[in-house]
Parts: C-alpha cells; structure tokens; sequence
C-alpha cells in the first residue's frame, strides 16, 4: 500500500477528514482514479463543478459537468454561488457551494477534483479540508496520458503542460502525493484516506 505514497505515509488524522481534495495535473488520471473508487463505492459523493468548456463526446450536462455560457457563470461568481473558481487553459470551472455544505453539514464525505488554484482557496476557506496531490510517475508518462487521452487539439495540450508544469511544483503545498501508477492502488488509498473504508 504504502508504495503508491510519496514522502511518508501519513498518520491518521485525530478527526475524520470530511472534505478531500484531489488535485494534480491535467491528464495524471484525477477522474480515471475517482471513477474507479466510485464503481465500488458509489456512496462517494463527487462535486458537479461548473465549467464554461464545452462537453467531449459523452460528457453529459448534471453528471460530468455543469456546461454553462460565460454570462452564467459571471452570475454564478457575483452571487457568490461557487465555493472557488478558477480560469484554466482558457476555461472557467467553480465548485457549487450549496450542495457541498449541504452535505457536510450532514457529516458526509465530500470530495472535490479540481485545480491547484481551486484547492488553494479551499485551504483558505475550510483549513480542515484534506488535499490530496496525484502525481504522474514521469513527466513523460504526463505527457503521453494527455496526448493519448485524445480529447483535446496540440494547442491546448500544450497549455495544460505548461500549467501542469506549475502544478507539479506545488505538490510540497499538499497533504498527501499519491503517485498515479497504478488506478486501483490510488483509488484503494484514496478510500481510506477519506476513511470511507
Ligand atoms: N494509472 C494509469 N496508467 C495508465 N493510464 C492512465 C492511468 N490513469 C489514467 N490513465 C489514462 O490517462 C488519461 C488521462 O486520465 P484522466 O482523464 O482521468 O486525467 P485527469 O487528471 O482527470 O485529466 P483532466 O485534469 O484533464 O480532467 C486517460 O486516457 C486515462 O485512461
Ligand atoms: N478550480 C477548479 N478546477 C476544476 C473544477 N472542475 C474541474 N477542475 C479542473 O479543471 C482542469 C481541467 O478539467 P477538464 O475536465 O477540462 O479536463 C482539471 O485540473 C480539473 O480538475 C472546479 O470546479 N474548480
């Protein structure tokens, strides 16, 4: 188990971490790993973000995302609706803030995929949340899982590397560094992290 961890494996935290947030760069396999988890536990819940991106063949709007114009998502930042957001890649994306409250002030685990600008506000506003940064085995192997994923044309590929390049340098700022080298090892670790098992 502990082979997937970077640095230390960390002790259990005295109070169970409600809130995770799961970071890293774009195509290290963030929605691979949490739909993994999610098919053995689907009691899991996952934050809907909404994004000014348009969908991919199969991205359904409520599931995947919130698909919104840009002018619903300036109203959704003036009201205040969004727990964070963050520009990336050319693209809006925020976390709605009523449904994750909702569910916290439940006691329920929530988990947030989302961008290291997004988990640095969400280490400003809720300090108990846990963050969690996935990291690629290689930079190499970054590449070819974004550029294998086949969804996005060169151009934006390359200005999720050049973000991605920022976003591996902040791995110090996390909590935890799992190393995405195999999807079921860090979706197991990221259970128990979130003390779901
Ligand atoms: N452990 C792994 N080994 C090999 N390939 C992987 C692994 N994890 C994910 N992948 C592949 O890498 C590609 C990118 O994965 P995914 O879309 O989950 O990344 P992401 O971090 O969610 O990206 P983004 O931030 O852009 O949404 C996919 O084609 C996926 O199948
Ligand atoms: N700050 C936020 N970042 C988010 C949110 N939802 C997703 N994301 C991150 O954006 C990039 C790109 O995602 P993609 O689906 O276009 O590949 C990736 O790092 C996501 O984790 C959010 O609500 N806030």
């Amino acid at each position: 188990m502990a082979a997937t961890f970077r640095g230390t494996t960390p002790e259990p935290p005295d109070v169970r971490p409600r809130l995770t947030v799961l970071s890293g760069p774009s195509g290290v396999g963030k929605s691979t790993v949490v739909a993994h988890m999610r098919k053995a536990h689907p009691e899991v819940w996952l934050s809907v973000s909404a994004t000014t991106r348009k969908p991919r063949p199969g991205e359904q709007h409520g599931v995947h995302y919130f698909f919104v114009t840009d002018d619903e998502m300036d109203k959704l930042i003036a009201n205040g609706e969004l727990l964070e957001w963050a520009e990336f890649a050319g693209n809006r994306y925020g976390t709605p803030r009523a449904a994750v409250l909702e569910r916290l002030e439940r006691g329920e685990p929530v988990l947030l995929e989302i961008d290291l600008q997004g988990a640095r506000q969400v280490r400003e506003t809720m300090p108990d949340a846990q963050l969690v940064f996935l990291a690629p085995p290689s930079w190499e192997e970054l590449v070819r899982r974004l550029t294998g994923r086949g969804t996005e044309p060169p151009e934006v590929i390359e200005r999720r590397l050049e973000a991605a390049k920022i976003e591996l340098a902040a791995e110090p700022e996390f909590d935890v560094t799992l190393v995405n080298t195999s999807v079921e090892d860090v979706a197991r670790e990221l259970l128990a992290l979130m003390d779901v098992v």
